[in-house]
């Protein structure tokens, strides 16, 4: 090969084809495509990706350049993923650059020196070899020749050598080194050593017995309750010291300077420990077996099995209610997967990569299992990542960026709560996870299995339709769980009528007399506030003031830790007032419920009750989110309380109550699908109730409980819910009766984002009469485009720029993406302004 065609890392649209460059002679072993290099662009150098490589005269092309260097020894990417990325560049109207690199993990995003050295010892490794008997070579293969051990020995003495060291150690050996590197007798390092370090960690321990603490702690004065609490905090964890800092902080919420106070006072001690990267490392997972399946289950795994088997790409559309053993499914079929050599991935949304879902997989699998989420480190992360590509891991698990795990025999793709918004990408690439899992199983000849206790109408409309060729999922159902016992009653509050009566507080009766019979019967409560829509604003009710950002037009929110105000989108703080800006009074206070008022108002109704809040704030730090469950379940609290993230997957026997603060809060929204998300988050976080022996009781606290998704949530009927739903969808135009692209034109001056946004509408609006598309909607079979809007974007400024959108719907055969994309090119290429901004949303997730 002598030419690389490149896709460079140059933000600019024009650039977004592929570039030709020489391959010098050195060079050639390495490159391959999906081999990230350094090239020359312009007078600088930049990355890029190789996308696929050509015979051919270099002397004849004009100009040409050579690659600079090959960054990484095996490539980061593989054939399959490369023409991914183009798929995903026309699908979702995206730049071919931004849909590679959102395949990598972060740590691969940086330059880095390479470096080698040994790779891990295989299980496999013999124990002594005849050759060197008094040496530790290793990893020795019984294969292996002169050439591979002389290698081996050079490495294994440098411990870590450069590749220019290598190379010029082994001039001719380039595919050695290659080959040796691809089966893991070698591997690179250089992001462990250069860019992350080691890890270490602040951890604390007691500086005596714990008796003496004890003491110590009796004898402290009261003033000190905060170091008291810590104190005997850790002296209840003393088999776990020492303990992360950040963990203890996280725990009691007490500031650093309480813990910094106990060490001046020698009680105890802070030290540094080092941490290695696998965040599962060193945990015991409870092996499972597979269960035996009930008749629903086997029904089901029949069908998926078989598809499996035969090697042939399907899509299944698993509709199964809450508790109705999904994941046993999941856990049966990848076993069946692995067991013929191909490789699965599991897609979960973010939120439920909790220890339970982990625990599953890796109670059944083992260590074969890599786990990928953002909570990890950029390090972490490329361990896990590295572990699949080095074929060292069979399953991935991860949230939505595992659909890009780098298998090369991937034979099964799992979406769990297929239905969840975190499968959409809100940034560039805007991609839905869904979509890429079924382009990348249809050319692998790999099974999909979309399962949800609450399929999204897209998913669900396209299964029983059919009439979508490249996405037509088989159905599935599993109408009842797996444990014989039932859905849990639902009983909607009426919380008019509670106001009516002269109950203000956020609880009503009978949720008040619920929580206080399970507190008397030792039994648990899932308690949800639906915090999608609410804002907790600080208004003055004289004059009905609202502080809003000064750069983005939306309300600012109160931070009761910090006691100031902050703009959600772009971090904007200032102080809480104390009295009106505008009419100096003094009655100007937050709103809206969060979480902490209702944990306060739970101490106040309950004393003794103990609650534990899961929310952003008490979960940002990692592995905060696992703590907390755990806590939960082993039944050091009776209420666990939360926003959406306590609605999913959760399984915790004891829970026989889940109390809804406000069902509807979310249904005002300006959103298409806010019934949609409404019905969704009630029927899920319904199903946490009585999964196991005790009966589940399940109470909605709503203000308008006439509402056909309130009303169908309180029966678990999906299927009413469904029928009335798409009938609203089919009379307004939405989808899945059709498709939508929304264009977002953003500039500075607020004249210039007008007319532009004015402008893309016009271009569209003719361009699309000239092919006989425009405003056909009102036919539902027929190809047409419709076009709404410009308006103001439903936030008007953010970060100092002026948006407008237009909303495209379409539907049919015709090519509203490639058009859409094209005017956005034009209209960029005439006005060679780089401060403005057009960014194309292929079927948004969010319209506000
Ligand atoms: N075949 C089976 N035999 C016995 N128990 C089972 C079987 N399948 C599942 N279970 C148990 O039933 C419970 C519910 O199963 P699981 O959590 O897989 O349901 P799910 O469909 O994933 O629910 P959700 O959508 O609510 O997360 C679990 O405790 C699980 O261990
Ligand atoms: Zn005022
Ligand atoms: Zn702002």
């Amino acid at each position: 090969m002598d030419i690389a065609k490149v896709i460079v890392d140059v933000p600019v649209r024009s650039t977004d084809r592929p570039f030709d460059y020489s391959i010098p002679e050195d060079l050639r072993v390495w490159t391959e495509v999906g081999s990230r290099v350094a090239v020359p662009f312009g007078h600088r150098t930049v990355q890029g990706f190789v996308v696929s490589l050509e015979y051919g005269d270099v002397q004849a092309v004009k100009g040409i350049k050579p690659i600079q260097e090959v960054l990484d020894l095996v490539p980061p990417l593989s054939p399959e993923l490369v023409e991914l990325a183009d798929w995903m560049s026309e699908r979702y109207a995206c730049r071919r650059i931004s849909a590679l690199q959102a395949m990598l993990p972060t740590a691969l995003k940086g330059k880095a020196e390479r470096l080698i050295s040994l790779g891990e010892e295989p299980d496999s490794a013999p124990q002594g070899d005849t050759l060197f008997p008094d040496e530790e070579f290793f990893p020795v293969f019984p294969g292996m020749d002169r050439v591979e051990r002389a290698i081996i020995e050079f490495v294994r003495r440098g411990g870590e050598v450069t590749m220019k060291q290598l190379t010029r150690a082994f001039p001719d050996e380039a595919e050695t080194i290659k080959f040796m590197l691809r089966r893991g007798n070698l591997q690179e390092v250089q992001f462990i050593k250069d860019k992350m370090g080691k890890k270490k960690l602040k951890a604390v321990d007691l500086a005596m017995e714990p008796e003496t603490a004890r003491e110590a702690l009796n004898s402290m004065s009261a003033r000190s309750a905060r170091q008291k609490e810590v104190l005997s905090f850790l002296i209840d964890m003393e088999a776990v010291l020492p303990m992360p800092l950040k963990d203890v902080l996280a725990a009691l919420q007490v500031a650093a300077g309480t813990v910094k106070g106990l060490e001046d006072k020698g009680l105890i001690e802070i030290t540094e420990v080092e941490v290695y990267r696998d965040p599962y490392r060193g945990r015991d997972f409870k092996p499972s077996e597979p269960l035996p399946l009930t008749a629903e289950q086997s029904a089901v795994y029949g069908a998926v099995s078989r598809a499996v088997d035969e090697q042939r790409h399907e899509v299944f559309l698993l509709h199964g209610v809450t508790g109705s053993g999904k994941t046993e499914i999941y856990l049966q079929t990848i076993r069946r997967c692995i067991d013929q050599g191909r490789q699965a991935v599991v897609l979960v949304p973010e939120i439920s990569l909790t220890p339970q879902m982990v625990e599953r997989f890796k109670g059944r699998f083992g260590s074969g299992v890599a786990v990928m989420h953002s909570r990890l480190s950029s390090g972490e992360r490329y361990d896990e990542w590295r572990k699949i590509r080095e074929g060292k891991a069979m399953v991935a698990v991860g949230a939505r960026s595992a659909i890009f795990a780098p298998f090369t025999n991937l034979g099964l793709i799992i979406m769990d709560e297929e239905h969840e918004t975190s499968y959409k990408q809100e940034e560039n690439p805007r991609y839905h996870a869904r979509d890429v899992a079924v382009r990348r199983a249809s050319r692998c000849d790999a099974v999909v299995i979309l399962g949800s206790a609450t399929p999204s109408l897209e998913s669900y409309y396209a299964a029983r339709s059919q009439s979508d060729e490249s996405f037509a999922p088989g159905l599935l159902e599993m109408p009842s769980r797996a444990l014989g016992n039932e859905l849990p009653a639902v009983e909607i509050v009426d919380m008019r009528e509670e106001l009516k009566e002269g109950n203000r507080s956020m609880f009503s009766r009978k949720l008040h007399a619920a929580l206080q019979e399970r507190l008397d019967r030792g039994e648990q409560t899932v308690l949800l506030l639906n915090r999608r829509g609410f804002s907790t604003f600080v208004m003055c009710r004289s004059c009905g003031y609202v502080a809003g950002c000064p750069e983005c037009d939306i309300s600012l929110t109160y931070h009761a830790r910090s006691s100031n105000l902050r703009c959600h989108y772009c971090g904007h703080a200032e102080p809480s007032p104390d009295t009106c800006p505008e009419c100096g009074s003094e009655h100007i206070r937050f709103f809206g419920t969060g979480t902490q008022r209702v944990e306060e108002e739970l101490g106040k109704l309950f004393p003794g009750m103990r609650v534990i809040r899961m929310d952003v704030d008490t979960t940002t730090e990692k592995g905060s989110h696992e703590k907390l469950l755990g806590q939960f379940r082993d039944k050091k609290a009776d209420v666990l309380l939360g926003t959406q993230m306590v609605a999913k997957g959760l399984d915790f026997p004891d829970v026989t109550l889940v109390g809804v603060i406000t069902a509807d809060s979310a249904l005002n929204l300006p959103d298409f699908r806010a019934a949609e998300k409404t019905f969704q988050l009630l029927t899920q976080v319904a199903g946490r109730a009585g999964r196991h022996t005790l009966p589940g009781e399940v109470l909605i606290q709503s203000y308008t409980p006439d509402h056909y998704s309130i009303i169908h949530a309180g029966k678990h009927d999906y299927h009413s819910f469904v029928r009335e739903e798409l009938k609203h969808r089919k009379a307004l135009h939405y989808p899945p009766y059709c498709r939508l692209i929304l264009v977002t034109l953003s500039h500075e001056q607020m004249p210039i984002a007008l007319r532009m946004a004015e402008n893309f509408a016009k271009t569209i609006e003719g361009k699309a009469r000239q092919r006989r598309w425009f405003g056909s909607m009102d036919k539902l079979t027929a190809d047409g485009l419709d076009l709404l809007g410009p308006v103001a974007s439903p936030l008007p400024r953010l970060k100092g720029r002026y948006r407008f959108q237009c909303m495209v719907k379409w539907r049919g055969e015709i090519d509203a993406i490639g058009l859409v994309r094209e005017v956005a090119e034009e209209l960029e290429d005439s006005l060679r302004d780089p401060v403005l901004q057009i960014s194309i949303d292929v079927d948004p997730q969010m319209l506000m």
